[in-house]
């Protein structure tokens, strides 16, 4: 009785239900867009063909294994099967390529320099040739052998969409990692394999002697049942790859789509599928490619965090990292003061350059010539009709704060002596980065509802959060900084203190990281409440970001609580204390649940 619904109940629906425990919190808008758009295809394009496979009883159902509600001949479990199926094929999609940046998949293949996008034509062709042969054969052999029926309807039905979907993303399905596309095709095919074992052996459904093969891929699963399980789950991935392809080009090429709303029409999805490959921005995709490489190889805390955003936030997020992160670097990897001033020069030149209104191509390439090509690719990417100029020439006053360490009258002038010069530092250094990152989400917001008076106090909070930020990063870096020759404790602070032992200095150093730490929390503590002010479809990403900066302050609190070193090899660079990747994810999913760590 009921055998169908009970297929659902105990094989589909908690295997939908776990998902989306796993996943909920994560959904983005383009997420919930995408399931239900892809669901509505799915539903009403299989709709006509099951139908007309029941009326001609290709397969059938014993009366007593179904509730009885039918739509067309199609049982109310049949249809259910559509949804969940596709439901969680998605789901499983989404969560796999959470990580990824999808645009930077893209390749300009009229561009000669780019070896990898050149080879990709061979292999859109030959998927052309088998797809539009497995469309037609089917339909030229329709009055061939009876045996062959139903894998025929299956072809006939599946693969015009399979060549259409392959015509739009072959770039995406032949680049992408395989665990992004043919395993996520693969998990939901073998369970479904085994699902339909167990339901073919207890007649749930049944496929009519005349019209199958007659070949098993294993005992009682038909070769029919696992075509048709894998085509529909191939069918799901497909089209979950060509919404993102649509979005990322979106999402990558504002020349070409000036204006995204926060949920594209389909109209305009197609539109970009359209798009021909010669039109992308290869110098775009390239700097993208480039910064993103720089934010996985820099910071763990944003790279998860990163995966969070969605859409040209994300990638303006990114970008404002690598810009960040480059100038950082080569002010601070700089072999002398001379040269360190000299990266100073040339990136304050790089500012005036692209914030003067006089801004063309050449004064732009002359701006840019001091830096290596890579540095280059980023650098011009840097979204500055998004972002004020002020706080990036700030961030530059603190990378020239921290050359004073090597001046030689450091010693006797520290550049950070008093609490108000560490304040005035992570106000340059960080601060800024606060309302960078608020700059961004206001600017990119697709609602655009919040008022001036909300948005001014969120970047308040934001800039000292970025100095909350900063000083637990000062606090973790205090043993890597001081083998480089930094101090960033208040200098007075020690000077004010006459103890001598090594011991109680470590004591002592100790006490003032605590200091500082304590500091970190309360502003932490005093401004987290903003997040929730920010725009909807940026604060859980926000959160995240801050969150998992904030887990490196909980673990140097727990180990300042229990005696355990602050400083030792292990995670990240050596020395430093760093958050397990298995707790930087636990920590991400919490946040987007809502549930922040303790203050
Ligand atoms: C998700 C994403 C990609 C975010 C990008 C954030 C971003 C642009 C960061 C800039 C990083 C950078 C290289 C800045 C140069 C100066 C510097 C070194 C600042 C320190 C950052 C640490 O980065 P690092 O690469 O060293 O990371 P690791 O420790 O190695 O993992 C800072 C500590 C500053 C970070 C400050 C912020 C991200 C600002 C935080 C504030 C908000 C996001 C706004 C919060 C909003 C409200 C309303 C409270």
């Amino acid at each position: 009785m009921y055998d169908y619904a009970l297929v659902h109940l105990i094989y589909t629906i908690p295997l939908a239900i776990v998902l989306t425990i796993i996943l909920g919190p994560l959904f983005t808008r383009r997420d919930v867009y995408k399931i239900l758009f892809l669901q509505v295809v799915a539903v009403s394009y299989t709709i006509p063909w099951d139908s007309y496979l029941i009326r001609t009883k290709v397969w059938t159902y014993p009366a007593d294994v179904i509730i009885g509600p039918k739509l067309l001949d199609i049982p109310a479990e049949e249809l259910f099967f559509f949804v969940i199926q596709t439901y969680i094929t998605t789901c499983l999609q989404i969560l796999l390529s959470k990580s990824i940046v999808t645009a930077t998949y893209l390749r300009n293949e009229a561009d000669s320099r780019d070896t990898s996008g050149a080879a990709l034509l061979p292999w859109k062709r030959a998927g052309q040739i088998i797809l539009t042969l497995a469309s037609v054969v089917p339909i030229l052999s329709r009055g061939g052998n009876p045996e062959g029926t139903y894998m025929r309807l299956i072809l006939a039905w599946a693969a015009p969409v399979m060549l259409m979907l392959w015509t739009f993303s072959y770039q995406l399905l032949l680049l992408l990692p395989w665990t992004k596309t043919w395993l996520i095709i693969a998990l939901p095919t073998l369970y479904l394999w085994i699902v339909d074992t167990l339901a073919l052996r207890r007649g749930t459904w049944s496929i009519e002697l005349g019209t199958k093969l007659g070949i098993h891929v294993w005992p009682h699963l038909e070769i029919e049942e696992a075509v048709f399980f894998l085509i529909t789950n191939t069918l799901v991935v497909w089209g979950s790859v060509a919404c993102d392809n649509a979005f990322a080009i979106l999402d990558a090429f504002p020349q070409h789509f000036p204006v995204v709303p926060g949920i594209p029409s389909p109209l305009l999805l197609i539109k970009a599928l359209l798009l021909p490959t010669s039109k992308y921005d290869s110098g775009r995709l390239d700097g993208l490619q480039n910064a993103l490489t720089v934010l996985a190889r820099k910071s763990r805390s944003f790279y998860l965090a990163s995966g969070v955003f969605f859409g040209r936030l994300r990638i303006d997020l990114i970008l404002l990292y690598a810009f960040c992160r480059v100038a950082d670097d080569l002010i601070d990897d700089a072999p002398s003061a001379e040269e360190a001033n000299m990266w100073v020069t040339h990136f304050t030149h790089f500012l005036d350059t692209i914030y003067s209104p006089k801004c063309d191509k050449a004064r732009l390439e002359k701006a840019l010539a001091p830096f290596s090509p890579k540095a280059q690719s980023i650098l011009v990417l840097l979204p500055s009709d998004k972002l004020p100029s002020e706080p990036l020439y700030l961030l530059l006053e603190g990378f020239r704060i921290d050359q004073e360490f090597f001046a030689k009258n450091a010693k006797e002038n520290p550049p950070i002596k008093t609490f108000s010069d560490l304040e005035r530092y992570a106000t340059c250094v960080a601060a800024t980065i606060g309302e960078l990152c608020l700059s961004l989400v206001y600017e990119h917001d697709p609602d655009k509802r919040a008022n001036s008076d909300t948005i001014q106090k969120c970047v308040a909070a934001g800039t000292k959060m970025g100095r909350a930020l900063q000083y637990v990063n000062i606090v973790r870096d205090v043993q890597t900084d001081a083998e480089v020759g930094r101090c960033y404790i208040p200098d007075e602070w020690f000077t004010k203190s006459s103890t001598s032992s090594l011991t109680a200095q470590k004591q002592e150093v100790l006490h003032f990281r605590e200091e500082i730490l304590n500091t970190a929390f309360d502003i932490y503590a005093e401004n987290r409440d903003a997040i929730e002010q920010l725009p909807p479809y940026a604060r859980s990403g926000i959160r995240v970001a801050v969150e998992s900066y904030m887990e490196i302050g909980r673990v140097l609190r727990h180990r300042m609580n229990h005696g355990q070193p602050l400083d030792f090899a292990g995670g990240g660079k050596k020395g430093r204390a760093s958050v397990p990747k298995s707790r930087r994810v636990w920590v991400g999913w919490r946040t987007m649940a809502g549930w922040r760590g303790p203050v």
